[in-house]
């Protein structure tokens, strides 16, 4: 995520969500894929590859640091005449933190998946130093930066960017992988003003359920806490964090201390404001249900509970998937959206001293 800290999001202008055929569209139709059986063989294809040398470091024209994180940084930078982003992870960094599966299990999900509302991996490669994910550019730079300063969003708002986050899920989830990192650091802007999810570091394929504790205190739900054993349905309880805090302005569950936070989520009580209409209210209700088997998103009908929910009514999910949908709120062209960073030198070693897969430290 950005180095900034957790501050209450925001307001924006009376943009509308409008249901109109966007002027230009970012993406062919035709590589909009919304069949779910056939994303599945191709993921299922591409997931088990290995990388083989695919770039090297010397290939890559540096330009601004756009972002930092756990295990390094992530540059903006021109690679055969395009822009991408490199995220750059220091290895010892990795290792030291016990994160080695993480971060290939990060690789081998971004590898497969292609959908239009989470960055596009480009490459991956190594050195003796680091590992390189070369991702498509967000150029419109973090939610949480250009919503930072305002209290809230308005509803119409929250519902055209909720709804690409529950497609995106629902693409997710049919390939059984778990995102486990929502949070308003980790969705960045495209130019159009649609979304894209990045940071896949706490993605993993799970076939029922997995164990680990990993997330934001914030966002965490109640089974990771307790540590019982939790599936896709995390996914659905950050959502509700999600909407409640670009609603709201705030998070659910707040205190400066994370044990207490912790609590609050295990007690699963919060204040929706009274001014809530019921629609809202009633999702809010199914999303941070505390039981997981009993949360939108878990039960019979998966996903279309949620998609069908009076709240998401005005969205028609054909469209927004083609992205025929005009965007409330468009990043303003030509600018860095970014924050400033120190701009640190790359040290790396002679890559082709090393193997280059990826697949192996
Ligand atoms: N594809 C991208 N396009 C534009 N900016 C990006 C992209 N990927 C990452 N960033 C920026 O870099 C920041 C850090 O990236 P990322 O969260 O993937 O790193 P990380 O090391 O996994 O961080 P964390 O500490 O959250 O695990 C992001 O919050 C975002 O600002």
């Amino acid at each position: 995520m950005g180095n900034c800290s957790r501050s209450p999001a925001t307001q924006l202008s009376s943009t509308e969500t409008r249901q109109v055929e966007a002027e230009s569209q970012s993406k062919d139709e035709s590589e909009v894929n919304i069949d779910l059986e056939h994303a599945k063989q191709e993921f299922e294809a591409k997931y088990a590859q290995s990388s083989k040398q695919t770039a090297k470091i010397e290939d890559f024209q540096l330009e601004t640091t756009i972002g930092t994180g756990t295990f390094g940084y992530v540059v903006l930078a021109k690679y055969e005449n395009r822009s991408l982003a490199l995220k750059i992870m220091e290895k010892h960094v990795i290792v030291e933190l016990g994160q080695v599966e993480h971060i290939l299990s990060e690789k081998h999900i971004l590898q497969a998946i292609n959908f239009p509302f989470i960055v596009t991996f480009i490459c991956a490669f190594k050195d003796n130093a680091h590992l390189y994910l070369a991702l498509e550019f967000a150029s419109g730079g973090e939610m949480f930066v250009h919503f930072r300063n305002m209290k809230q969003l308005p509803e119409d708002q929250v519902q055209f960017y909720a709804s690409q986050i529950v497609l995106a899920f629902e693409y997710l989830h049919n390939l059984n992988i778990i995102y486990r990192n929502l949070k308003v650091e980790e969705i960045l802007f495209d130019a159009d003003g649609y979304l894209k999810l990045t940071d896949f570091g706490f993605a993993k394929v799970v076939q029922e359920r997995t164990y680990t504790l990993c997330g934001t205190p914030e966002y965490l739900a109640p089974e990771i806490i307790t540590g019982i054993g939790h599936n896709k349905s995390v996914d659905y309880w950050a959502l509700g964090i999600l909407i409640y805090e670009l609603t709201v302005g705030v998070t659910p569950f707040q205190d400066e201390d994370p044990m207490r936070i912790f609590t609050k989520i295990l007690q699963g009580s919060f204040n929706i404001p009274g001014y809530f209409a019921s629609d809202i209210r009633d999702l809010l209700s199914k999303l941070l249900q505390t039981r997981p088997l009993q949360r939108y998103g878990n039960l019979q009908n998966g996903v279309d509970d949620i998609k069908n929910h009076p709240w998401f009514s005005s969205i028609n999910w054909e469209s927004l998937l083609k992205k025929r949908i005009k965007a409330p709120y468009i990043p303003e062209p030509d600018k860095h959206h970014y924050e400033t960073y120190e701009e640190k030198e790359l040290i790396h070693a002679e890559t082709e001293l090393y193997p280059t897969e990826f697949d192996s430290f």
